[in-house]
């Protein structure tokens, strides 16, 4: 039998333990650091040839717990809706997760860690790095550069060529035409940045 731990039980754990169930994972073991019924991650590290996938939706956390599953041996796998179409130039890291519906074309470059939301599209030549979370139906053109730890939000559009920032928030719905720095909250149409994130 096939079997997953996935680390992180809320909301986005579920739908990730459905990706998991659709590339043939039978026995998902949720895992997380919480109040809750779920073995936490000190109770399952002796068992590190089971693999696992992550189920966190805030980028700094799932940073910090990839490190520390890393560092105890686990396998972290990368998850693939079978609804999404990969480009077979595009390379994606491990422990990325890719919801129903998303494309991501030819000579995209997805780092590790990353979460590509349910009917997002990543157009050619894109490069998001590690731990970058892009929402639901969001559409990059070609080209557009998104960095580290960086949120797109729900609904956003960027035109081709463009760099986003490190640590950098685009909020829900924004219209992005010009380049936006790092540690930057920024919203609207067109997208601006609003203030600093510390
Ligand atoms: C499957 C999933 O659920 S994936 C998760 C998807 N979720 C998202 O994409 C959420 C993205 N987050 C946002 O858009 C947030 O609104 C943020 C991060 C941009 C701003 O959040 P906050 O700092 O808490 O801002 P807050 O809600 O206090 O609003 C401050 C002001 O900005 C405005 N504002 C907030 N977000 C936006 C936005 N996206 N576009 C335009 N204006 C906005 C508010 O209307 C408010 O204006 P006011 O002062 O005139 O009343």
């Amino acid at each position: 039998m096939k079997e997953l731990y996935i680390y992180g039980a809320s909301g986005h754990g579920l739908v990730v333990a459905d990706i998991a169930r659709d590339n043939g994972y039978e026995n998902i073991i949720f895992i997380d650091d919480g109040k809750n019924k779920y073995p936490t991650f000190e109770d399952i590290k002796k068992t590190n040839n089971i693999p696992i996938a992550f189920g966190i939706g805030s980028n700094a956390i799932r940073a910090k717990l990839f490190e520390k599953v890393h560092n105890s041996g686990f396998k972290i796998i990368s998850l693939i809706h079978p609804s999404s179409i990969i480009s077979s130039s595009a390379t994606i890291g491990k422990g990325t997760v890719i919801m129903p519906n998303v494309v991501v074309n030819a000579k995209a470059t997805i780092g590790e860690g990353a979460i590509l939301n349910t009917s997002c599209v990543i157009e050619h030549e894109c490069v998001i790095d590690d731990f970058v979370h892009i929402s639901p139906n969001v559409a990059l053109a070609g080209d557009v550069k998104v960095g580290k730890y960086t949120h797109i939000g729900i609904g956003s559009n960027v035109i081709q060529g463009i760099i986003i920032g490190n640590h950098t928030v685009i909020g829900a719905g924004s219209i992005v035409v010009k380049n936006i720095n790092n540690f930057k909250k920024a919203y609207g149409n067109p997208c601006r940045e609003i203030e600093d994130i510390k």
